[in-house]
């Protein structure tokens, strides 16, 4: 058994083990391979466990996310991906089964502890889900709709009444998120129309404007593409790099050459909700340390 040491952003010391089993010669790590990067970490995972009644769905997973870049969940079906992103901006809290233990530190602020403001976090920690999830609303109150939420923005007889149509700085919310969502140039000119009328990659981008309206910090995407066309899912891909210039993006997917297209670091988890290597994408799917990375990221398996 060799031993590798690695440091964490905290400065705290982790040693992975790598196990080589003596019999089948398989290399095999076992707990996670810690990723040194440079820049600071958006997202500070520690010890995290989920629990779904008696299922163990997620089992001691610490991880750095660093900010500024994508990072990419991979794994087999029912490894915990999606329960282990919607710990991030605590959406398993809607799941009544789902216990979560552990920290997940953002900003400084472990977000399981204390009195955190749960529609304040998922503003800084936005989503966008698998199947695109427009409102029944025009185009433009689907990307105003948060800031009006949050009172970012103060229009129509609310506004009326508190002496502040901000009319004009809804429109520079909207025009500046569809700007970024790469979808202004196809809508600018039927703002007003049900956004249910566009296509389905449209409606995806969307999405992601609304999620971008409130000025996130964070965008976490669970399979964002996986219900497109390959063009639509080309454009989301393209996206998702040019966000990550501003924001940290956390995605899950299925699809495996998206997660080496676009990601700059790649989580494997695999069966058990273990995370079982996590470093950078090229090193997972060229190198990686662990013999069940490997046939996964080759197909052998999942
Ligand atoms: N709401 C829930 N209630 C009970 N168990 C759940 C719930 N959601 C997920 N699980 C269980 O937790 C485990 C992890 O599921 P999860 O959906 O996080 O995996 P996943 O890797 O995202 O899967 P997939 O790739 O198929 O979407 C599975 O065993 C699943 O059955």
């Amino acid at each position: 058994m060799s031993k590798q040491t690695a440091t964490r952003k905290n400065g705290e010391q982790k040693s992975n083990s790598l196990t080589v089993d003596a019999e089948t010669d398989e290399r095999l790590v076992d707990s996670w391979t810690d990723y040194e990067f440079d820049g600071e970490a958006a997202i500070s995972v520690e010890n995290l466990d989920v629990y779904y009644g008696d299922d163990h769905a997620i089992d001691s997973i610490s991880m750095d996310i660093p900010e500024q870049s994508v990072t990419a969940l991979i794994g087999p079906s029912g490894c915990g991906k999606s329960t282990f992103l919607r710990c991030l901006n605590r959406m398993n809290d809607r799941i009544d089964s789902a216990r979560v233990e552990g920290a997940v530190e953002i900003d400084d602020e472990n977000i399981y502890e204390g009195d955190t403001d749960l529609v304040k976090l998922r503003k800084t920690v936005g989503m966008v889900f698998q199947s695109p999830n427009p409102f029944p609303k025009s185009i433009r109150e689907n990307v105003s709709y948060g800031p009006r939420k949050h009172g970012d923005v103060n229009v129509g007889l609310l506004g009326r009444l508190l002496g502040n149509d901000d009319r004009t700085v809804e429109q520079e919310i909207v025009e500046r998120s569809l700007e970024q969502a790469a979808l202004w140039e196809e809508v600018s000119d039927r703002l007003d129309d049900n956004a249910l009328g566009l296509s389905g990659g449209q409606q995806q981008r969307l999405c992601i404007a609304r999620c971008l309206a409130v000025d996130p910090d964070v965008i976490l995407m669970d399979e964002p593409a996986s219900a497109l066309d390959p063009v639509a899912t080309a454009k989301i891909e393209d996206l998702i790099e040019q966000l990550a210039e501003e924001y940290t993006v956390v995605v899950v997917t299925h699809n495996m050459q998206q997660a080496a297209r676009i990601s700059d670091q790649t989580a494997v988890f695999l069966t058990g909700g273990q995370l079982v290597e996590y470093d950078e994408t090229e090193k997972i799917f060229e190198n990686p340390e662990s013999d069940r990375v490997e046939d996964y990221v080759t197909g052998k398996f999942g």
